[in-house]
């Protein structure tokens, strides 16, 4: 392992800074707290006892995170809305649950009190809030993390169960003593009523689930909490809701039975700034906030929450975006992360330069870097970063992100079948994959036992970017760069949650996407560069941030002839079965399409996209038909003859280095290893046989109908250039005409006044501004200028004399 001299010199301390104001004001540091900042028991207002309890020995936390020590009193206290800053992995899932369960807590004995005795309204046997009344809605992005949360939530609801049951024993036993008021008060409802009724298991609303039914009864029961995604819980509100405007009693009452919105208190977005930027997400926000009622706090989180203030975008985000969705004078609430950076030792006596203490926004613990390579190497450098990991570093959890489902598909059964990865465990997640396997994905790589002999991977799009609390990943690799920049650091803090080391790369491609560093750097995020991977690679981290001295990186535009071996081994994998050749083609379309959608389009430069290289990457067998590759080759053709003129420049070498050849095979006896694939494609290939010659004259005749086309649209441009000209040829000749006549009588008038006045300036002038852009005035000019010289120079002199004779 190589150790980072400069990190020797660094003493890095993390600062965790809780910052809390009305958002009217810029956030200020107002002082530093260790990782950990107080513990829960001292926390004010004191927490209720079976919470209290189950974050002690269901969580087996003691200490209280620095979000959680800034929000949680706050939260449970004041009647505010809050928007949540704090890293990736900082404990902001419990600063937001704790509060909802105290104040549903809170409300429940509100609600007991305000109803009287227990089943005397409601007729459920809950005391204090009915079965179909909601107290809390919580919304989040992902599938995936609505049931992370959700079992959170249980998490509480079970330990509540295995409290309320300990302290019935410890009374059978007659052991209990209590001493505390407070405690017997709490405990007293709890031991008279079936906790189920009191707080049934939350809600959960996902995809793979029914929330649209037309009857409400097929859908599922209320629960004073609600977690969903923003589909899922919009339609469920919606429909639950609707047959409550019916016209028809028995539906109304029916609606009524199945959801009450009443006691509503609280609206939780986690990764807020994602749910009010897409714009799917949005409409469905938007039905959301029409239906909840209007009294209510809305709490707002996200790693990245304080960037979308400042940010102008079509979406919600923005200050005025939100104040426009109701949610005015928020109450930020930020975490910083602050490193001490040691000055460095002067030569001598000289005293070392003062510490210095930089903001960032993302873990500590963190390690973030970068890896540039040719787009052709990608793939190599990701697998060379997986072996190394695992062989210098002892890692063995990774997650990869790539761009698009196709990507991730089309890795997924290829990387696994790489012999320098056979020992790897891989797993795919994508929103196109159906819900149950993404769930069973999930608990896969969850509950995979990973040793740097067995390590696992995780293969996955940006839907596990978000929130996903993934144990012990270790290493985060980003093979594509993510659209929305913000995201950067959602994915990179899957790993170094809870001060966990770990360790983050993106792979970018030399050229234009070397300006991304400077613009995380800008964004408070920064990153080392890790020198290029070579064959015998160690763990290479270039602190200094010099080059390395690597083949591949001495020569700008060479490729690592092992991109090539890459490449091959790739395409040996694809031979096997022309179903992942299609996979290839459309993982490779899709990814191009995906690069033009990066919202920082001057650094990802669709222009500058190698395609020929990532084609490589891919271990394409051909190129797919697309205009970019159409337009790459025109630009490689033409840089080619530039240097055959001797003119190539900087970026036509880059383009000459770029290179492309198709795998030279048999097409038509690739086949598919799908039995009735495979029949249906030479059946299909049968017909086109047989068709042979019928096909190759429709294609004739198509080709002959296009060039009909073309000479068509030739032809009438042409007519229409002769028709433009023939009504500008007519309307001079009317203009002609027009001053032929003014001018005639103009004569008219001089000769009868018997003047021998000469045209007066103004008219000369006309005559000349006409005759500047009027080809036809010029050949009047011309006749008229002849007959003049014919007539001795002077025909009004003559016609005047002559009259006079
Ligand atoms: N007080 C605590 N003490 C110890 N561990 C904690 C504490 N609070 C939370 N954790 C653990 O820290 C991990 C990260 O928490 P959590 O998922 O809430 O982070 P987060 O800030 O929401 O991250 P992200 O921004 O990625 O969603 C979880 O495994 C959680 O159980």
């Amino acid at each position: 392992m190589v150790t980072s001299t400069k990190r020797k010199q660094e003493q890095i301390q993390a600062v965790a800074a809780a910052v809390i104001e009305p958002s009217s004001k810029k956030p200020k540091t107002t002082g530093s707290a260790p990782s950990f900042a107080g513990s829960w028991d001292k926390l004010k207002p004191i927490l209720t006892p079976w919470i209290l309890e189950t974050i002690h020995t269901t969580f087996g936390f003691t200490n209280l995170t620095p979000v959680q020590a800034s929000l949680i009193p706050l939260a449970i206290s004041k009647n505010k809305d809050f928007l949540v800053e704090a890293v990736t992995g900082s404990g902001k899932t419990l600063s937001y649950v704790v509060p909802i369960l105290e104040r549903l807590v809170a409300k429940e004995a509100e609600m007991a009190k305000e109803r009287g005795s227990a089943g005397s309204q409601g007729g459920t046997g809950v005391k204090g809030l009915r079965r179909n009344e909601v107290f809390a809605l919580v919304v989040v992005p992902t599938r995936e993390l609505a049931v992370q949360v959700h079992a959170v939530f249980e998490l509480f609801f079970q330990g509540l169960r295995t409290y309320v049951a300990d302290q019935k024993a410890m009374n059978s036993h007659g052991k209990e003593e209590t001493t505390d008021d407070a405690t017997q008060q709490e405990q007293q409802p709890l031991e008279t009523t079936i906790i189920e009724e009191i707080y049934p298991s939350p809600l959960l609303l996902v995809s793979g689930q029914t929330t649209t039914s037309k009857s409400t009864t097929a859908l599922p029961a209320p629960s004073p909490i609600i977690i969903g995604t923003p589909g899922r819980v919009a339609s469920y509100l919606s429909t639950s809701l609707s047959t409550s405007s019916s016209s028809s009693t028995s539906a109304f009452a029916r609606a009524r039975k199945h959801l009450s919105l009443t006691p509503f208190s609280l609206l939780i977005l986690d990764e807020a700034d994602s749910l009010l930027s897409s714009p799917d997400h949005l409409r469905n926000m938007h039905t959301i906030w029409q239906t909840v009622p209007r009294q209510r706090r809305n709490w707002l989180f996200s790693a990245t929450m304080m960037d979308v203030l400042s940010e102008r975008t079509n979406g919600l985000l923005g200050q005025t975006g939100l104040e426009r969705a109701g949610l005015k004078n928020l109450t930020r609430v930020v975490v910083k992360v602050e490193t001490k950076v040691k000055g460095r030792e002067q030569e001598g006596n000289e005293p070392a330069a003062p510490a210095e203490v930089k903001q960032r926004r993302t873990p500590v613990s963190l390690q973030n870097t970068y890896i540039l390579c040719h787009a052709a190497e990608k793939t190599l450098q990701l697998v060379r970063a997986l072996c190394t990991e695992t062989t210098n570093n002892e890692h063995s959890k990774f997650i990869v992100y790539f761009s698009t489902c196709a990507a991730v598909d089309y890795f997924y059964r290829i990387l696994r079948r790489l012999p320098e990865l056979s020992h790897f465990h891989f797993s795919s997640l994508h929103g196109h994959l159906p819900p149950p396997i993404r769930t069973s994905t999930l608990s896969t790589f969850t509950s995979h036992t990973s040793t740097p002999l067995r390590p696992s991977v995780l293969l996955c799009t940006d839907v596990a970017a978000r929130g996903l609390d993934l144990p012990d990943v270790d290493v985060v690799v980003q093979y594509d760069a993510p659209m929305d920049p913000k995201v950067f650091s959602h994915r990179a803090g899957r790993a170094a949650r809870m001060g966990r080391q770990g360790k983050g790369i993106v792979l970018l491609t030399k050229g234009s996407e070397e300006g991304y560093i400077e613009f995380l750097a800008l964004r408070k995020i920064p990153l080392r560069k890790q020198a290029y991977i070579g064959p015998e690679a160690e763990d290479q981290v270039d602190n200094e941030g010099g080059e390395s001295s690597t083949a591949a990186e001495k020569s700008p535009f060479a490729v690592d002839p092992a991109a090539d071996a890459m490449q091959l081994a790739i395409q040996n994998i694809v031979l096997e079965d022309r179903d992942l050749a299609d996979k290839a083609a459309k993982a490779f379309v899709s990814a191009v399409r995906a690069y033009s959608k990066h919202e920082a389009s001057y650094i990802f430069r669709l222009r500058d996209l190698d395609v020929f290289g990532m084609g490589k990457s891919f271990g394409l067998l051909r190129l797919p038909r697309m205009p970019e590759i159409r337009d790459w080759k025109d630009r490689v053709a033409k840089a080619r003859e530039r240097q055959e003129k001797g003119k190539a420049g900087d970026d036509d070498e880059r383009l000459i280095s770029s290179t492309w050849q198709d795998r030279d095979m048999n097409w038509d006896e690739f086949a598919y290893v799908s039995k009735t694939r495979e029949a249906q494609r030479l059946a299909e290939l049968k017909e086109a046989e047989s068709k042979k010659d019928e096909i190759a004259a429709e294609r004739e005749q198509a080709a002959k109908a296009r060039r009909e086309m073309a000479e068509k649209r030739v032809a009438w441009s042409v007519k229409k250039d002769r028709k433009d000209r023939k009504d500008v040829r007519r309307e001079k000749k009317d203009r002609k005409k027009d001053w032929e006549a003014k001018e005639a009588k103009r004569l008219e008038v001089e000769a009868g006044e018997h003047t021998l006045d000469k045209p007066t300036a103004q008219s000369s002038a006309t005559v000349a501004s006409d005759g500047d852009d009027d080809d036809e005035m010029d050949e009047y000019r011309e006749a008229k200028k002849s007959k003049k010289e014919h007539t001795g120079g002077n025909m009004i002199q003559s016609d005047m004399f002559d009259d006079l004779s």
